[in-house]
């Protein structure tokens, strides 16, 4: 097919913000772009994740602060009884999803993109079927085509949803009714956040977590800080090492419990709803990805580090994967860095992402965030490239800022290189832990060494000096180990 005979330069099958990123960093750069979205225009983040979820941790994180005598009257402060409105705290997230939705759709249109409603799927390189709301059936093609189709919650075998007593996150966010009692499934991002929202708003957890630990995929040292206050501290009957084998909607809500490794019944519950958050699916299917011979790893799109899809490992021309669907690091900032670098090397810009200075922040009360390895994988590393891992840990409680805050729990380990100084990761829980880690995954992104980071001033008193301690004291070990190394050879 020559160059102008299709019908846009790109299409984009997906309208979240892996899609938009795309879509609108494409027509910017004066490409005929189309954007084909088969559900709410923002995708996953904007309609029922990042957004709404956010919204109610707001709210539900002021009714908890101002519920908290014990905290305030540290400051001297005695407060009324607090009172909320379930129902307008609701509306605040419904309300600030429609501002957000519609603004993203009118910046897509000013920008000049075609905005089709409607389930799009390959038929076969450069061709996109489009199957309009209305039923009508068109086909359409693009020398490019970026598929940024997203995810969706992932509801284990045995476990039925009615979303009214038993919901995913898609449903949670609409904050529709309070139980009494709520079993959350999984202690991942999902359930730490709803567990915030629901305990601040007075009801009744019971954490079921799979693995042999609640938070898993967390740090492990930071976890142990974390769980004391955001589980142990509050209303929270947190289990680990059981799954949730069965669950029946109703009223009560009925709850299997069998022992992970066995698989054997160990108990039963009954609660008046049921949160599942045991992590997210692909949604991939309906794209028909066999008419270009894309074979999918369990519904993951495979990609190389420019988002070119592969096949037997060798990239497609002009076929592109972006977002959730592409299964690494399944975040919104993610989605739309993907989404971006993705047209850029469909105009020629070669770059590739750096997925390892990709920071990640849980928004419980207080935030947790993470950049880099982990500890395992940076210790892994250092066997295999030969080098000593630094490890240096950075306590809030020694931080002016949290102090005055009357907030100095929290911690942030920091992981580092003793030969070059350079850092690999951070973790940290505490206050606004999630803005913290910004400073830390720049460094990751430059490569940076401790050496340097540590002589950078930073503001007194603010929470960001507790990342200048780390700095300092990674330097130090740093400059011991340089000695010692010297006197060594
Ligand atoms: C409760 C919750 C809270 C979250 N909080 C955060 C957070 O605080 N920070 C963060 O970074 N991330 C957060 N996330 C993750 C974030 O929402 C996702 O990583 C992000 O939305 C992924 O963007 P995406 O563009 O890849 O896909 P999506 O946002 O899922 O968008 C994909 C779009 O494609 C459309 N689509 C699918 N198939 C087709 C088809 N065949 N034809 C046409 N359209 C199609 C879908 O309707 C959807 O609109 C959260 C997720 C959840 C569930
Ligand atoms: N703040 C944020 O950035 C944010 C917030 C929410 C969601 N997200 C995104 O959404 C994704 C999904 O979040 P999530 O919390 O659902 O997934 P997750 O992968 O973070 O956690 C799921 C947990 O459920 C457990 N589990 C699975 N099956 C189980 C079962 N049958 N019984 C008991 N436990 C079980 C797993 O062991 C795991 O700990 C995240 O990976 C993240 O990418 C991000």
């Amino acid at each position: 097919m020559s160059e102008a005979s299709f019908d846009f330069d790109v299409i984009v099958i997906g309208a979240g913000y892996g899609g938009f990123d795309a879509a609108k960093h494409a027509a910017d750069d004066g490409l005929k772009v189309a954007i084909v979205e088969s559900g709410e225009m923002g995708g996953t983040c904007v309609n029922r994740g990042c957004v709404p979820s956010k919204a109610l941790l707001a709210a539900s994180g002021r009714v908890r602060e101002l519920a908290d005598a014990e905290h305030l009257s540290g400051f001297g402060i005695h407060a009324a009884p607090v009172r909320f409105e379930r129902q307008k705290i609701a509306d605040h997230a419904n309300q600030l999803v429609a501002t957000i939705r519609s603004n993203l759709t009118k910046t897509l249109q000013r920008a000049g993109v075609t905005i089709l409603r409607g389930h799009g799927r390959l038929e076969g390189s450069q061709r996109i079927g489009l199957r309009e709301k209305s039923g009508v059936d068109r086909l359409l093609t693009a020398r490019d085509v970026i598929l940024a189709t997203g995810s969706d919650p992932f509801v284990p075998p045995g476990i039925e949803t009615d979303g009214r007593t038993v919901f995913t996150s898609d449903e949670a966010v609409n904050l529709e009714w309070l139980p009494r009692w709520i079993a959350i499934i999984g202690s991942g991002y999902i359930g730490l956040e709803f567990a915030d929202v629901y305990t601040a708003l007075g009801c009744e957890v019971t954490m079921i977590e799979a693995l042999d630990r609640v938070m898993p995929t967390f740090d492990p040292d930071i976890t142990k800080m974390a769980a004391r206050h955001l589980i142990e501290g509050r209303d929270i009957d947190a289990r680990a090492g059981v799954l949730a084998s069965k669950v029946i909607p109703g009223c009560p809500v009925r709850i299997e419990l069998a022992e992970m490794k066995s698989r054997e019944l160990v108990d039963s519950l009954e609660v008046d709803a049921v949160l599942v958050a045991t992590g997210r699916v692909p949604s991939s299917k309906g794209l028909n990805l066999e008419s270009v011979g894309v074979e999918t790893n369990r519904g993951f799109v495979p990609i190389d580090d420019s988002m070119r899809v592969l096949v037997n490992g060798k990239p497609l021309p002009h076929l592109w994967a972006v977002g959730d669907v592409t299964g690494k690091l399944m975040l919104a900032h993610t989605a739309a860095a993907q989404g971006t670098l993705a047209v850029d090397n469909i105009q020629g810009h070669s770059r590739t992402i750096d997925y390892r200075s990709i920071p990640a922040a849980t928004f419980t009360h207080p935030e947790i965030s993470s950049v880099g390895l982990s500890e395992a994988d940076a210790k892994d590393l250092a066997a295999k490239d030969g080098f000593e891992l630094g490890s240096v840990r950075s306590y809030f409680k020694a931080n002016s800022k949290a102090l005055a805050e009357l907030e100095s729990d929290g911690l942030m380990k920091l992981l580092f290189r003793k030969d070059n100084g350079e850092v690999l990761g951070a973790h940290i829980y505490g206050l606004h832990a999630a803005d913290l880690i910004q400073e830390v995954a720049n460094a990751v992104a430059r490569r940076q060494s401790v050496a340097q980071l540590a002589t950078e001033v930073h503001t007194h008193p603010t929470l960001s000096e507790v990342v200048e301690v780390a700095y300092k004291q990674a330097a130090k070990q740093l400059a011991k180990a340089v000695v010692a190394s010297a006197s060594a050879s």
